[in-house]
């Protein structure tokens, strides 16, 4: 079965506005998890725009959903990862300036190093996922390191999709969606699991949903807006009979 797992960094950003206790993302994860959410996602940003480290303790502490901690790869970020023992951590690559994750993670550039990375994190039994581009480079680049799960940016996707006027059969859409599926049977053929995420919304969701072999895609933003106006358990239960529906998998 397709899973969903729920972003809720957007959750914090709201808090962090007037830097106070509410909305409190642990709330926000367990109502995810009661709308049906597979797993919950955070980004432990190093300039704690959203996320703080005490919200990943307390997610650790106070639930039992399986969790996805998307991380830089630095020592302060190993150091906390072996230290919380999430199910999944997904190395993203940073930038103090950007609104949010501008692109995949260059692992061509840096195996040497993200090999110690993804060695450290295995020793303290954590699976690694890398956040790439659609780049089967960057997938064998991914295999090398030992990393057991691979993210396919779908930013550009999304935004291919957006300037076409929602229109998934416009060939720019469509060169996206070859992208990311070539990624995803490479991934699968080095024997490494097949994630996506990014920009994932309740228009675009359902072209991703559809490729063969995808296992997990990772939502915040627009189920967080959803959120907003009709509740989490709500807007994750829509979001996973749209994945649903387009994997074929019923309702
Ligand atoms: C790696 C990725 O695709 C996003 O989840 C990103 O990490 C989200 O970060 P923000 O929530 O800060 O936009
Ligand atoms: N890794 C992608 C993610 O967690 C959610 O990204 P977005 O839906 O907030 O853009």
């Amino acid at each position: 079965m397709i899973e969903l797992g729920v972003n809720i960094d957007h959750v914090a950003t709201l808090r962090q506005a007037r830097r106070t206790w509410e909305p409190d993302p642990v709330w926000a994860a367990v109502e995810a998890h009661l709308g049906g959410a597979d797993g919950i996602t955070v980004h432990l940003r190093e300039d704690r725009r959203h996320i703080q480290d005490e919200d990943v303790r307390r997610l650790r502490e106070l639930t039992q959903v399986k969790l996805n901690l998307e991380m830089a790869a630095t020592d302060e970020m190993v150091g906390i990862a072996c230290r919380l023992k999430p199910e999944m951590a997904m190395l993203v690559p940073e930038g103090r300036h950007e609104v949010t994750t501008e692109g995949g993670l260059d692992v061509v550039a840096q195996e040497e190093r993200l090999k110690g990375v993804v060695g450290r994190l295995a020793d303290a039994g954590i699976v690694t996922s890398v956040f790439i581009d659609a780049e089967i480079a960057q997938v064998e680049a991914a295999a090398r390191i030992g990393a057991r799960v691979c993210e396919i940016h779908t930013g550009p996707y999304a935004h291919a999709f957006h300037n076409a006027g929602r229109d998934g059969e416009s060939a720019s859409v469509l060169a996206e969606i070859a992208k990311i599926r070539d990624a995803g049977e490479a991934i699968r053929g080095l024997g490494m699991r097949f994630n996506a995420g990014h920009a994932l919304n309740y228009y675009n969701v359902q072209p991703i949903a559809r490729l063969a072999g995808v296992r997990e895609l990772h939502i915040g933003h627009a189920i967080v807006s959803r959120a907003v106006f009709s509740g989490m358990r709500e807007a994750v239960r829509e979001m996973k009979r749209l994945m649903r529906e387009a994997a074929g998998q019923g309702c």
